[in-house]
C-alpha cells in the first residue's frame, strides 16, 4: 500500500465558467477541463458548482441528527423492509466479495419520490424518519438532493458534450433517470476492527456520483492505476468530488475512466460524514452513446448485478426481480 508523490493531485476545477459563462470560450474550457479529468483520473474536485453551501451544511446537520437516534429507531427503518431499498443500513452490511470484513459505515437512502413501487422497486417512495420534524430532516434533506440531482444531470451534460453528442441524447436514458443518495457515517477510527475499511475498494457501478464530504475529515482515497498507488483526496468545504462509475465507462468505449476508491476515516475519535448523490439513467435505458454496443445490459440490469456481488439488497427484491434482470 504505497502512497503518492506529493505533485499528483485531483483536479480542481471551477463550474462557474459553464454556469455563467463571462466570455466566449468559458464553457468549453470547463468541458475541456472536465474531459481531461475524466479521460485521466475518472475523478475530479468542483468548486463553483451553485449548490449554495447552506443547503451543504444543513444536509450535514440533518445527517447527524439521523444516525443519533436510538439503534431500535434506526432499525425500524431498515431499508431491508423497503422494496425500493430506501431507507436505513447499519454497519456492517455491506461485503464485498473477496473482503475479508464488512464496511464499518452506517448509511440512510433516499431517492426520487414516487408514489407507487415500480419496475421491481427501482422506482418508489421514500421513507422518512417520523420521529424527526421535517424541518430538522426531511425538508433540508429533499432540498439538498434536489439541488445534487440538478449537479448530477448538469456534469452528464458536460460528459456528453464533450464526447461529441448532443444534448437530446439525455433524451434517450435520462426521462426518469434513477438518482439515489446516500448519507453515511463512518464511525471513529478507534471503533473499528484491525483492517475494516469505512468503504472497502470498490468502483462505482453506474453514472455520475456527486460526492460531499464533511469538511476537513479526510478519508477517501482514490487508486492510481499509473503510479499503483492510493491518492488522499482533501475534504474542503464548499467542493464536491465527482467521478465517473463502471457504466459511464463503457458507455463511453472506456474514453473515461472509472476509478477504484476507498475510505478509512483518519480521525480516532471523530466520526466522519459525507454524502453521495448517483445519477444513473432510466431503468430501462441502454447504452445511448452506441447503439452497436453489443452489450445491451440496461441500467436496472447493471443495478441488480452491482447490488447482487457487493451489496446486500432485499430478498424480497430479488425475488421479485424477473429472471432476464439478473442474467446480464
Ligand atoms: O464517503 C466517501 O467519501 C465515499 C463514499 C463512496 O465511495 C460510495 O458511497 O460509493
Ligand atoms: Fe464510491
Amino acid at each position: 500500500m504505497g502512497s503518492t508523490e506529493e505533485e499528483i493531485k485531483l483536479p480542481l476545477i471551477d463550474l462557474s465558467g459553464y454556469i455563467n459563462p463571462q466570455k466566449p470560450g468559458d464553457k468549453e474550457r470547463v468541458i475541456a477541463e472536465i474531459k481531461d479529468a475524466c479521460t485521466n483520473f475518472g475523478f475530479f474536485q468542483l468548486k463553483g458548482h451553485g449548490v449554495p453551501l447552506s443547503l451543504q451544511k444543513g444536509l450535514l446537520k440533518s445527517i447527524d441528527t439521523l444516525f443519533a437516534l436510538p439503534d431500535e429507531e434506526k432499525m425500524a427503518l431498515s431499508y431491508l423492509k423497503n422494496p425500493s431499498r430506501r431507507g436505513y443500513e447499519k454497519s456492517g452490511m455491506s461485503l464485498r466479495e473477496g473482503d475479508a470484513l464488512p464496511d464499518s459505515k452506517e448509511a440512510y437512502y433516499i431517492g426520487r419520490e414516487d408514489p407507487v413501487t415500480e419496475h421491481y422497486g427501482f422506482y418508489g417512495p421514500n421513507v422518512w424518519p417520523h420521529q424527526i420534524p421535517d424541518d430538522q430532516f426531511r425538508d433540508p434533506v429533499w432540498e439538498y438532493y434536489q439541488a445534487t440531482y440538478h449537479l448530477g444531470e448538469l456534469i452528464w451534460e458536460i460528459l456528453l458534450l464533450a464526447l461529441g453528442h448532443p444534448l437530446t441524447i439525455m433524451e434517450q436514458f435520462a426521462k426518469r433517470p434513477m438518482v439515489q443518495m446516500k448519507m453515511i457515517r463512518y464511525p471513529p477510527l478507534a471503533a473499528t476492527l484491525p483492517g475494516q475499511f469505512g468503504v472497502g475498494a470498490h468502483n462505482d457501478f453506474g453514472g455520475v456520483t456527486v460526492l460531499l464530504q464533511e469538511p476537513g475529515k479526510h478519508g477517501l482515497e482514490v487508486w492510481i492505476e499509473d503510479k499503483q498507488a492510493w491518492l488522499p483526496v482533501q475534504a474542503l468545504e464548499d467542493v464536491y468530488v465527482i467521478n465517473c462509475g463502471d457504466m459511464i465507462m463503457n458507455w463511453s468505449g472506456k474514453r473515461f475512466k472509472s476509478a477504484k476508491h476507498r475510505v478509512i476515516n483518519k480521525a480516532d475519535n471523530e466520526a466522519r460524514l459525507s454524502c453521495a448523490t448517483f445519477f444513473h439513467g432510466d431503468v430501462n435505458a441502454t447504452n445511448p452513446l452506441n447503439p452497436d454496443d453489443p452489450d445491451r445490459s440496461t441500467v436496472g440490469q447493471l443495478l441488480i448485478k452491482r447490488f447482487k456481488s457487493q451489496f446486500s439488497l432485499p430478498k424480497d427484491a430479488i425475488s421479485k426481480v424477473a429472471p432476464e434482470q439478473l442474467t446480464a
